[in-house]
């Protein structure tokens, strides 16, 4: 006979959990407080009282809101020894002074409080989306947690205990969060699109306007969007390498793989993924911008009264073909093309689907050979952009630089930094650093070296 788990509370949560618990095989008895007319439950469960229901199984989900808990107090009594499943979220952090699962545990003291799966959803329950989902659980009494567990992780969830319940706050902030590892690069990349925006909108249009009295504003809307995209998809894709290349260079100056970076530098590279993912977009962004460069009225009109002109006047002007410009055109396109494409590549096998039919060493290839290619590449298409245009000779001031200036500061930096790395001498002691070796501190005159730093 099936093990007969229940559940209290015949909402959302009870009904999807009920249903995949029938689907794994279990029975389920469902407790509420109107076990008549509850609306339609998963075929096969059975409905009570609450108290009828606890009676009769050993494993109890407690479907409920917290607000409701009072109810659980008044009968303690039939909740002796049961394992409680406190699966309750809340709707902001700190409303209330302890946790869910410790004021559950305060009314039902004789009772094995286990908090977890409060990160699955009733939408996930019911649609079968839990193949390799992660759940934590947390609780104080161990035999609990292992029948919670074993029950898990027969409906195909993976397991990760927390500890003690003094971790179920913990726990329930996590659905509380909204994308933390992309708090940091998106905020970086909007303070750096800002930054550039009006850089460049005083430098193009406000000074266009102050200088000649030429009012150039539409530009904002393509030219200056199709200038910040590109700058500051570059200033994140090499912010995605930079962490890597100071990681490497703090671990040959410390001589040791064995010592915790500083936590900045943890933050930081924790969050690469999705520093190259906002690359990508805004790399995408660019892309799409250019192609509709031809087909703007702006662009036309400038050509077409170029045209015009010289009929009216009856001259033309020498018409000559340039074969710097257009070796400098091309290769610029070229680059454009084959850094987007490789760029792609980099976001491909991001995806956790892609990323984890590759073996590791294939892995680190790609994400960094071919993402410190990706980043040569993009920022000579940088180059090469300022050098056509210095060659169409323009009247720069040296105190207003054009953006893409500023903004190939940061990747030249890092693929200088990463050139250093790559120099053979600093490539084999980095290497031997990694493989755990350490370098003996110059006072120790023992001969043997000592792991000291661990
Ligand atoms: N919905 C979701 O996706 C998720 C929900 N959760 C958590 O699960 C819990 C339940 O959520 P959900 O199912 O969406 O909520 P619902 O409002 O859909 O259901 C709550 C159920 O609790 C019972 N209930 C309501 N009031 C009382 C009361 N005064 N005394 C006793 N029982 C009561 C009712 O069942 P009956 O009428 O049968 O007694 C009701 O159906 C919450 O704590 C929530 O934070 C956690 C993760 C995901
Ligand atoms: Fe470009």
């Amino acid at each position: 006979m099936p093990e007969l788990l229940c559940i209290f509370g015949t909402g959302d949560l009870g009904r999807s959990l009920g249903l995949r618990l029938l689907q794994s095989g279990y029975r389920v008895v469902y407790g509420s407080r109107r076990p008549h007319s509850c609306g339609p439950l998963p075929q096969g469960a059975q409905v009570m009282s609450h108290a009828a229901a606890a009676q009769s199984a050993s494993l109890i989900f407690i479907c409920v809101h917290r607000e409701h808990y009072d109810f659980l107090e008044t009968m303690a009594s039939h909740l002796e020894r049961k394992v409680l499943v406190d699966l309750s979220n809340n709707l902001k952090k700190g409303i209330y002074p302890e946790a869910n699962a410790a004021y559950l545990q305060r009314l039902v003291p004789g009772a094995a409080v286990v908090k977890g799966f409060n990160t699955l959803s009733a939408w996930a329950l019911q649609n079968g989306l839990l193949a390799g989902k992660q759940v934590h659980l947390c609780g104080n009494s161990a035999a609990a947690k292992q029948a919670v567990a074993e029950m898990a992780t027969k409906l195909g969830l993976t397991v990760l205990d927390k500890g003690s319940l003094s971790a179920a706050r913990e726990l329930e902030d996590f659905p509380l969060q909204l994308f933390p590892e992309w708090r940091l690069p998106l905020r970086v990349a909007l303070g750096l699109m800002a930054f550039f925006f009006f850089y460049l909108l005083i430098r193009d249009v406000i000074y266009a306007y102050v200088e000649q009295e030429q009012d150039i504003s539409y530009r904002i809307m393509v030219s200056l969007a199709n200038k910040v995209f590109p700058i500051v998809s570059l200033v994140m894709l090499s912010l995605c390498y930079l962490p890597g290349v100071i990681a490497a260079f703090l671990q040959l100056y410390r001589g040791t793989k064995y010592s915790r970076f500083p936590d900045w530098l943890d933050r930081w590279m924790l969050c690469r993924k999705q520093m190259g993912l906002v690359a990508l977009g805004l790399a995408l962004l660019h892309a799409i911008y250019t192609f509709i460069i031809p087909i703007r009225y702006a662009v036309r009109h400038k050509l077409i009264s170029r045209v015009v002109d010289e009929m009216k006047n009856n001259k033309t002007t020498p018409f000559y073909f340039d074969d710097t410009e257009a070796w400098g055109t091309d290769s610029f396109y070229v680059l454009g093309i084959l850094g987007f494409f490789l760029y792609v590549l980099l976001g491909l096998t991001s995806l956790p689907s892609v990323g984890g039919t590759l073996s590791w060493r294939e892995f680190s290839f790609i994400q960094s050979k071919l993402g410190h290619l990706t980043l040569f590449i993009c920022t000579a298409h940088g180059y090469i952009y300022g050098w056509n245009k210095f060659l169409r000779s323009s009247t720069y001031k040296w105190y207003t630089p054009p953006g893409y200036m500023l903004c190939l500061i940061v990747p030249s930096v890092v693929l200088v930094l990463k050139v250093i790395l790559l120099l053979p001498c600093v490539d084999r002691t980095l290497t031997r650093i990694r493989q755990g070796w350490e370098r003996t501190k110059p006072n120790e005159e023992t001969g043997t070296s000592k792991a000291t730093n661990l």
